[in-house]
């Protein structure tokens, strides 16, 4: 006791120099016996600033206790220890990540190879970091280091081995953002691969032929009440991508908790997924430091604008509890998963944290991503009259008489109509930047030329691959055709297309979307012409999209003119 407390007597007062020079060595060595093992940082982050902490406390008290020192100067004292600690800590973490890491090799931005920092300062200063990572592979080849720990891969031949049903990658530590403890979490966030192979068939009940037959009328009604509101504007331009997120939302909530959002009535945007839009960017933002969001997690504010949502998703779950009838066949989204929670069946959500999740997940995935979609979908019919008049000829074809013999049964044969959706899921996939995931233990082999080692984070750019000219031919134009009638020409079986994702985390709702798409577009196509409104000319509306992990796009004004 007595020797500890005067070396801390001796360190106490000892020069600011060899004070900061002991602390930086200190932190270098912590760097290369503890923090280089290369845990994932948000698992142990809530623990470790509270470690952090205490250590700092303590190390005040004992310069104070033992060290004789008054408590503004012990308080010096130990943020020079600290300061010194931490700048050996990070000089030793820049060093290692520039020259010894596993990744070393690889090109990339200098500061993206030393901080995740640099895709959250990218991600806010442009919101476009699909669009910066396109650049990256201009100017850097195939593989881009993005980030100390992670690669962007845009190569059709690693596909299949990412993300396809044979992967032996696993979820990377982003889908850990919301709290590691997956059995809270939702469907999406689940990392363990055998919790969420048996949660899934849960889900693919919801969208089974069986089930998605009994969402059919309510969608239909959805797009009927669409129309109506668009005929009420007389052709004066409308903001077109405003409705397609009221149609879209509304339709998930339908399906979800049969209670649509109200917003197809009202034409206005309901208070609860206006907090979701304006939280959107915060999360899409940090979520390039997943740490950052758990840190951000922490404090109310930062996420206050989901509350509103949150309550609403509660409320439906307690009402649909209510209500739920275990001997009647489930007639939305949510029963299904009640359904399984009900039988104690091993494929429902593990936990009652875990179905609240899932709830929020079904409409947040379920909508951003359809609206963006329905909204592109607008956009190339005014910026492409002849594709449009087109899909119209081929509407008619299918459904003799009009509109007013409009059935799903024959719309939904109409392969041009999926080739229209295609193309624009091809373009502007609502998921641009793409879907993180993590190599085994083995790391990945890409054809001859490409290791990836073990453990590391690896995507590849969605819409990048799917604008590729090495596999596109005539990529940046819009060809509905180039699925159907001029496939084998354009040699689209063989192209690199995800925007559903792959393999064991498919898209669930991808039929679902499908569906509500198609739906929407024939209705929409044999009611109207539709172009965009005087002075507007879509440039904006094309380019200057937000990424944050879905797409927000900017408004389109159109105007739609009632045929004959
Ligand atoms: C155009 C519309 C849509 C697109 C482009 C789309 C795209 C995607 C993508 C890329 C993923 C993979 C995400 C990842 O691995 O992190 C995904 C997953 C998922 N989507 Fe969609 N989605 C759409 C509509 C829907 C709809 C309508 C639903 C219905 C609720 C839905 C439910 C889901 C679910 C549950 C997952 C998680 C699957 C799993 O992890 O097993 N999606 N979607």
């Amino acid at each position: 006791m007595e020797r500890d407390g005067s070396s801390l007597h001796d360190a106490a007062h000892a020069d600011a120099l060899h004070t900061a020079g002991a602390a930086a060595l200190l932190g270098t060595l912590f760097h290369l016996s503890v923090a280089i093992r290369d845990e994932e940082f948000e698992r142990i982050m809530l623990p470790f600033i509270g470690l952090a902490c205490a250590v700092f406390s303590g190390t005040v008290c004992a310069f104070a206790a033992f060290g004789q020192l008054g408590i503004v100067q012990a308080l010096l004292k130990t943020v020079l220890v600290a300061t010194g600690f931490n700048t050996g800590l990070f000089l030793s973490i820049g060093a290692y990540r520039l020259f010894f890491h596993r990744l070393r090799k690889f090109p990339g931005p200098f500061a993206a190879k030393l901080t995740k920092f640099h895709a959250v300062y990218r991600a806010a200063k442009t919101l476009q970091l699909h669009r910066e990572r396109e650049a990256l592979h201009e100017q850097y080849g195939d593989v881009v280091r993005v980030g100390p720990r992670e690669v962007s891969i845009l190569r059709k031949s690693a596909l299949p081995l990412i993300y396809g049903p044979m992967t032996d990658c696993r979820k990377s530590s982003w889908y850990g953002q919301a709290g590691h403890d997956t059995s809270r979490a939702s469907l999406h966030m689940e990392r363990d691969r055998k919790s969420h192979r048996m949660r899934r068939r849960a889900w693919d009940r919801a969208f089974s032929t069986k089930a998605l037959l009994s969402y059919e009328a309510r969608i239909a009604t959805l797009a009927d009440t669409l129309v109506k509101q668009i005929q009420k504007t007389n052709g004066q331009p409308v903001n077109s991508t405003e409705w397609a997120m009221f149609y879209s939302f509304d339709v998930m909530g339908a399906l979800a908790f049969q209670d649509d959002f109200g917003q197809m009535k009202s034409g206005v945007e309901n208070s609860s997924i206006k907090g979701i839009h304006d939280t959107m960017s915060l999360i899409g933002v940090l979520g390039n430091a997943p740490w950052s969001l758990v840190l951000a997690g922490c404090l109310p504010e930062s996420t206050s604008g989901f509350a509103n949502f949150f309550k609403v998703c509660a409320a439906q779950l307690k009402e649909k509890e209510k209500t739920f009838k275990p001997d009647e066949m489930p007639q939305d989204i949510l029963s299904w998963l009640l359904k399984a929670t009900n039988e104690r069946d091993a494929t429902a959500p593990p936990t009652r944290k875990a179905l609240e999740d899932d709830v929020r997940f079904m409409i947040v995935a379920g909508s951003e991503t359809s609206a963006t979609s329905v909204a592109y979908e607008l956009y190339f019919l005014a910026k492409h009259p002849e594709i449009q008049e087109k899909l119209r000829a081929e509407l008619l074809k299918a459904v003799p008489g009009g509109v007013s013999n409009w059935t799903y049964d024959k719309v939904k044969e109409i392969s041009y109509l999926d080739d229209f959706i295609n193309e624009t899921l091809r373009l502007k996939p609502p998921v641009p930047l793409g879907i993180q995931r993590e190599t085994s233990e083995k790391g990945l082999r890409i054809d001859d030329d490409i290791y990836i080692p073990p453990r590391t984070t690896v995507m590849i750019p969605l819409q990048a691959i799917q604008k590729d000219p090495r596999y596109w031919p005539q990529a940046e134009e819009f060809i509905p055709e180039r699925w159907g009638e001029r496939k084998a020409e354009m040699g689209t079986d063989g192209a690199p297309f995800f925007a559903f994702g792959l393999g064991p985390h498919l898209c669930a709702g991808k039929h679902m979307a499908y569906m509500s798409m198609r739906i929407a577009l024939s209705k929409l196509v044999m009611e109207f012409d539709v172009k965009f409104a005087p002075g507007e000319d879509g440039i904006a509306f094309y380019t200057q999209e937000s990424e944050t992990f879905s797409t927000l796009v900017p408004p389109l004004q159109l105007k739609f003119t009632p045929l004959k």
